[in-house]
């Protein structure tokens, strides 16, 4: 289970996060939805030790993150929204140092490097540097890494961008049987219809708050007869920011 306890993330001039809380349980697949700016990536990159929250706390099988980093990295296997690191070494060179950093035996390895890379069809350009690669076959390639240890939670910071029909499909399917054997997947999209389609639980998040956590089930019987879109658009989008203007708009006439 992973837990985040009233987490606030403060940048420079910007606070991420504002005090947000949610939990999520052994086999679901967790979906966290935003507008660009929302808080989406701060959230995931607090969760993988990227960054530290400013407040707040965050358990992962009831252990404390910052106390127990050691035991809980190991667990985690995150692939970031940008794939545009390591891009000076080939596919290979990059497989190899995940097989090292996470301590996976040469027989997994190898078993689990045929496999992803046959999946996701990238095994022909494992001696290429990842630099020459598009942008779907740098996310492939970050997929593979993240899945070669087999962790149990799987960060996924917009997991499908760039990706191909084929790719989207396979990944969609490894993401439900890894949630199917009692697994958390954690991921990020824009992607409504995705969102629809795999997530157990969601939240949604704007600069920085939670507007809702819950299934996709509920928040459409709360709004009858409206689709996910609407019901999110409504509740994230133009109008919302509308509101927040209107309502500065009467604080700066002295209305309230
Ligand atoms: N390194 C940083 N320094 C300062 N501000 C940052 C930094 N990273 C993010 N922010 C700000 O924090 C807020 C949340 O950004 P974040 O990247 O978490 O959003 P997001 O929901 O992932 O957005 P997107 O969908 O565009 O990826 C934004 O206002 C962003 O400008």
């Amino acid at each position: 289970m992973i837990e985040f306890k009233e987490i606030t993330k403060e940048y420079a001039e910007t606070t991420a996060l504002k005090n947000i809380s949610f939990k999520i349980k052994d086999g679901q697949i967790f979906g966290l939805i935003g507008h660009n700016g929302a808080g989406k990536s701060t959230t995931i990159k607090i969760l993988v030790s990227i960054l530290n929250q400013t407040t707040g706390e965050i358990y992962v099988d009831d252990q404390e993150l910052a106390q127990y980093r050691k035991n809980i990295k190991p667990k985690i296997g995150y692939v970031a929204d940008t794939p545009d690191t390591f891009l000076r070494l080939k596919a290979n060179e990059y497989w190899e140092l995940m097989g090292t950093a996470y301590e996976i035996s040469d027989e997994q390895f190898e078993k689990r490097l045929t496999y992803y890379t046959e999946l996701f069809e990238i095994d022909s350009n494992s001696e290429e540097l990842i630099e020459s690669f598009s942008h779907g076959m740098r996310q492939k390639t970050f997929l593979v890494g993240a899945l070669l240890a087999n962790p149990k939670i799987w960060v996924l910071d917009e997991p499908m961008t760039g990706l191909d029909p084929q790719a989207t499909y396979d990944l969609k399917k490894l993401m439900r049987e890894h949630a199917k054997n009692g697994n958390i997947v954690l991921f990020s999209t824009h992607n409504l219809e995705h969102a629809q389609e795999l997530c157990d639980e969601i939240v949604i998040l704007r600069k920085g708050e939670i507007l809702y956590n819950g299934t996709i089930e509920e928040l459409q019987a709360q709004n009858k007869n409206e689709s996910l879109e609407t019901i999110y658009l409504r509740i994230a989008g133009r109008e919302a920011d509308q509101r927040d203007r209107d309502i500065a708009n009467h604080s700066e006439d002295g209305d309230l």
